[in-house]
């Protein structure tokens, strides 16, 4: 199922949740809506299950518009199954009863209910425990549950408030790939929100940095880190510096820009043009230069972080060290010669 949002906006008295919020989510694509707590997200996929009437603007599913107008269809016409940070089972059934309870509710017959729920069950590796309450499962097994009571509606569209907040970081990256494996396997449009960065990153087609009731910039997880539009969109993903510059030239897609005393050479957009600018440097733009390439810097301070560590080097009068990544540890004090490999002009 398909998902388009034009010009929506709700408010919470003064308070605008979502300020003009337009969309366009493709049908079978994992979509992940990424933002920092209070932006507006919970609030974006309720308006699209139908839990939050929206005040103006336009939803659509499928071509169909399902809010609009002062129209409002209700959430269990939309067809979208919801799996909330809280999973929202029911204590007192068993796994294969909550699996089971929307589809019986929904007058389908005993023997066509308890082979949909086998199947889903199965899907989500959780046969042996589907006589177990949810109280005797681990987070990540009722997450599972939730999501095989998602699958059993056969809803097209799955749409995920922060499901995996609740976990340990080992149990975390587990249900990453489960969730990878569940939207493959079951071809769900799935909307999936998070302020995790890295979460993001790691199960997205598509992102969508939402801040303060609006959208920042959509894209795939590798254009976002690589061309974010805004400092804003920079700084929320990923480690990065971001230095003032001026841009020299411009010449479709490249820029000579001047940090300090250097010159280098890096990507910018389309539109960049000539003047102050502010640059992105991620650590891996950063290497040891070789041969007679290069330039000096000052080692600011060092973190550790297992197999490597993050290094602050200060170099010339730039307003601010720039973090590198280095795999032999490095004394604060020492010059280091370095090379700039790439980088991105942002405006402003
Ligand atoms: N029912 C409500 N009444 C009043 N204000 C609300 C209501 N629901 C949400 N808000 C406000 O709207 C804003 C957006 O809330 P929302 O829950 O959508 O944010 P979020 O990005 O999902 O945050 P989090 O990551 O912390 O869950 C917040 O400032 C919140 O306080």
């Amino acid at each position: 199922m398909s998902i388009q949002l034009a010009s929506v906006t709700k408010s919470f008295g003064t308070h605008k949740a979502l300020n003009g919020v337009s969309l366009s989510i493709e049908a079978g694509s994992f979509f992940v809506v990424l933002g920092p707590s209070g932006c507006g997200k919970s609030t974006l996929l309720r308006a699209i299950a139908g839990l939050e009437p929206i005040d103006t603007g336009e939803i659509d599913l499928d071509g169909l518009p399902v809010a609009r107008d002062g129209f409002h269809l209700a959430p269990e016409d939309r067809q979208v199954g919801v799996v909330f940070q809280s999973y929202a089972l029911w204590p007192h059934m068993s796994v294969a009863g909550n699996v089971a309870f929307p589809l019986e509710t929904s007058g389908k017959r005993r023997a066509a209910v308890s082979s949909r729920v086998a199947e889903c069950l199965e899907s989500v590796a959780l046969t042996p425990f589907m006589h177990r309450k949810p109280a005797e499962l681990s987070g990540g097994q009722r997450q599972r549950v939730a999501l095989a009571r998602c699958l059993a509606q056969g809803a097209g569209t799955v749409l995920m408030d922060e499901p995996l907040a609740n976990l340990d970081p080992h149990l975390r990256a587990a249900m990453e790939e489960e969730l990878a494996a569940f939207h493959k396997a079951s071809e769900a449009t799935t909307l999936f929100i998070t302020h995790d960065q890295r979460e993001a990153m790691a199960l997205a087609d598509q992102v969508a940095v939402m801040w303060d009731g609006e959208i920042l910039q959509v894209a795939d997880p590798d254009t976002l880190y690589r061309r974010p539009v805004s400092k804003r969109v920079a700084g929320f993903i990923g480690r990065s510096t971001l230095v003032p510059v001026v841009v020299e030239r411009v010449d479709d897609g490249e820029a000579q820009v001047r940090l300090g005393e250097i010159t280098l050479d890096v990507d910018c957009p389309q539109d960049c043009i000539p003047g102050p600018a502010t640059l992105l440097l991620r650590p891996e733009h950063l290497v040891l230069a070789t041969g007679s390439r290069g330039f000096e810097g000052t080692v600011e301070r060092t973190i550790y972080r297992g197999g490597y560590w993050e290094v602050f080097v200060r170099v010339g009068d730039v307003s601010q060290p720039l973090l590198m990544l280095l795999n032999r540890k490095a004394a604060v004090g020492d010059t280091l010669r370095l090379d700039i490999l790439r980088g991105w002009v942002l405006p402003g």
